[in-house]
């Protein structure tokens, strides 16, 4: 059966930044440890090493309770700029930036960064960068023309966003949008990196259940070239992970990477 969209006021009271760690991220068990982790955490060790990105300032669209996909960035960004829809979870990032007793363990992921970057001794040093380097975690709406309303952020050198077009996209006319609010808080010739799934219709967090928009890899190109970028890369992977079909729909996992048109 068709999930219907999910409202922003669902999101609001059914949200568990915990039991999203859990279903996802958690150590063992959650359904990403693996196979999207590493697709994840492998195309962004390979573009931030590779000295092709560079400037000062990053934003990550739509962080959720999540940080796995800032720890390659922090080596090349002083100054990360992290976001999400709902307080529940900023006060999830808040506290694993000071270091509540009640943070969520990112340890196992910022190994795997370190082994990456063959710097395998380093995890606490790593955690340490990305803490100084994520100076704020914003309140962001991406569905506005300006996602940081009544903010007028500094155009950055970078933008990020991880699972997140889809979730918050009603329909493709709606995703297209979303690209182009997002062109407005970029700097010409400023990179963007998309990564999420295709072909998935829902996903869960503990009991409650999600809806994701299906939108085709033509789709997003269109999407990311009408929106007035340039795709760098596209790349597709097949999903090999069956058994949490339950948990998440999805078939492939993407990443996209484009860059604003104009000089920088
Ligand atoms: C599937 S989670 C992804 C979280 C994280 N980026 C990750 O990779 O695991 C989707 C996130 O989008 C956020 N979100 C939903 N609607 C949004 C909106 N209109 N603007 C910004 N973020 C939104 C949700 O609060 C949630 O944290």
């Amino acid at each position: 059966m068709e999930t219907p969209f999910t409202k922003q006021e669902t999101y609001i009271r059914d949200f568990d930044p915990k039991e999203y760690f859990d279903t996802y991220y958690a150590p063992r068990k959650g359904a990403f440890v693996g196979e999207w982790t590493l697709f994840v955490l492998k195309n962004l060790h390979e573009l931030f090493s590779s000295g092709e990105v560079k400037g000062d300032t990053m934003i990550d669209i739509g962080s959720g309770p999540t940080i796995y996909h800032l720890l390659s960035a922090c080596e090349v960004f002083e100054n990360i700029i992290t976001s999400d829809f709902l307080e529940q979870n900023r006060e999830q990032l808040k506290k694993w930036l000071r270091k509540d007793p009640d943070m969520l363990d990112w340890s196992k992921v910022a190994q795997m960064v370190c082994d990456l970057e063959g710097n395998s001794e380093k995890r606490a040093e790593k955690e340490e960068k990305l803490r100084r380097a994520a100076k704020r975690v914003l309140k962001c709406d991406a569905l506005k023309t300006n996602p940081f309303e009544p903010l007028v952020l500094p155009k950055a050198d970078c933008l990020i966003s991880c699972l997140c077009l889809e979730v918050l996209s009603k329909d493709v006319d709606n995703f297209f949008n979303v690209v182009k609010n997002l062109n407005t808080l970029l700097k010409p010739g400023g990179h963007i990196m998309i990564m999420s799934v295709l072909g998935s219709t829902f996903y869960h967090v503990g009991e409650k259940k999600f809806s994701s928009l299906m939108i085709t890899k033509d789709e997003i190109e269109r999407a990311f070239t009408e929106g007035g970028y340039e795709i760098v890369k596209f790349k597709l992977k097949r999903r090999e992970e069956m058994s949490t079909m339950h948990i998440g729909d999805n078939e492939d996992l993407y990443c996209l990477h484009a860059r604003k048109l104009g000089k920088s």
